[in-house]
């Protein structure tokens, strides 16, 4: 009997012979904590405070960061998603900062045979922090490793339907958790890592004039609003906040700190507040403690109703989202016509990164994936 569930079609997925998973890496052990911020902030001139600071923030979580974790349920939902598609292909997985290390994961797959990967980073906007250091370290990876495969780098998908509409259902989900009568006048906090505002002004493509970090961003909290005034009949305000701030006090980061912005609503008589951490994939260290920990006290304290929003993680159609741009680009890399889903007013993202995309602040360092 022949599965009627069965795709009649296998998709094509020629040239790539792998996928691989690039995120971020997190502690997983108390000992883990202070290497692994080493790791991250080699050579970054962060103040030892912040460093003593954000060191406790992993503490109170037994020094295991969620990210690994994340990591993990998404590796296990996205190679059932490719198999229940007919796809079958190798998935791999390698950090920037932690074990596994991209440069081992390379090494194995060199050894494995693979030849041509596409790329899906956990980081899903412009600049060099979010963007152009991936690609660095995508470069520094296959740097000196015999027969590591040629990798391209799976394109932006901040605007994609498959990361997009998980964050509307989860805000109508945040909406419905605050007090009846409270939720109608309810403001939508989007929160995102806050960056160095110089950092924001290099992101995008120099010939766009920089501002692509800030400027995905609004346009995907537009999309938001958006849909959800088409579920429940009420264009909720909202505001573009940033958290997580880092980095030496006088140099200027983008602003306002999500807790500053809730003082800040308090004091205009908002009667409550969901807070939409749009920058991050899934539930990352900056979610759980600087939303849930920090701001929710910060919000208690004030009196102010507030909810957070989840994160896509693994819902199924983010990971979804991974099959869908893997076989666009292959498409693409086939020389074929392809239609590219987005939403808002951005567009759909490029393949590869134009010549001095979301440029180093530190100068320029060979990277993978651009033109
Ligand atoms: C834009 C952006 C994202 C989003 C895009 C993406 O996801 O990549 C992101 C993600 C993350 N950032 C993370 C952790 C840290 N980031 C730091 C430092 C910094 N982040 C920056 C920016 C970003 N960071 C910047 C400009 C710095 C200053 C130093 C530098 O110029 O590089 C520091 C050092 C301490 C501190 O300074 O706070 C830590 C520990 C984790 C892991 C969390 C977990 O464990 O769950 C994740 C996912
Ligand atoms: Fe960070």
């Amino acid at each position: 009997m022949p599965n009627p569930d069965a795709p009649d079609t296998t998709p094509d997925v020629t040239p790539y012979d792998a996928v691989l998973l690039v995120s971020f890496g997190g502690p997983e052990k108390p000992e883990d904590v202070v290497p692994f911020l080493e790791n991250v902030t080699r050579g970054r001139g962060i103040p030892r405070e912040r460093l003593e600071e954000v060191g406790e923030h992993y503490y109170l979580f037994g020094g295991r960061s969620p990210i690994n974790d994340q990591c993990r349920a998404f590796l296990a939902a996205m190679r059932a998603d490719l198999a229940a598609a007919g796809i079958d292909l190798p998935v791999y997985w390698g950090n920037r900062n932690w074990d596994p290390y991209l440069r081992d994961t390379m090494a194995q797959m060199a050894a494995d045979g693979v030849q041509r990967a596409a790329c899906f980073v956990t980081s899903a906007y412009s600049s060099w922090s979010s963007c152009r250091q991936y690609r660095e370290n995508l470069f520094d990876a296959v740097e000196g490793v015999e027969g590591a495969p040629r990798l391209d780098k799976l394109r932006h998908y901040f605007n994609h339907p498959g990361f997009v509409e998980p964050v509307v259902d989860a805000t109508l989900a945040a909406l419905a958790e605050l007090p009846e009568e409270v939720r109608e006048g309810a403001r939508i906090a989007f929160v995102t890592h806050s960056i160095p505002t110089a950092m924001n002004d290099s992101s995008g493509p120099p010939e766009a004039g920089g501002g692509a970090y800030v400027a995905q961003h609004r346009d995907v909290a537009q999309v938001v609003v958006d849909q959800v005034a088409e579920q429940t009949g009420v264009r909720h305000g909202h505001d573009l906040v940033f958290c997580s701030r880092s980095g030496a006090p006088h140099v200027p980061w983008l602003e306002p700190d999500v807790n500053d912005h809730l003082e800040a609503l308090a004091e205009q008589g908002v009667p409550g507040v969901v807070m939409v951490p749009v920058g991050f994939v899934s539930d990352h260290m900056e979610v759980i403690y600087d939303l849930d920990t920090e701001a929710m006290e910060t919000a208690e304290k004030l009196g102010l109703p507030a909810a957070r929003a989840a994160t896509p993680g693994d819902d199924a159609r983010f990971v979804a989202t991974v099959r869908d741009l893997l076989l666009e680009r292959a498409a693409v890399e086939r020389g074929q016509e392809v239609a590219r889903a987005s939403l808002g007013t951005t567009g759909p993202m490029w393949d590869a990164c134009p010549v001095g995309c979301c440029a180093n602040p530190r100068g320029e360092r060979p990277a993978l994936c651009g033109r």
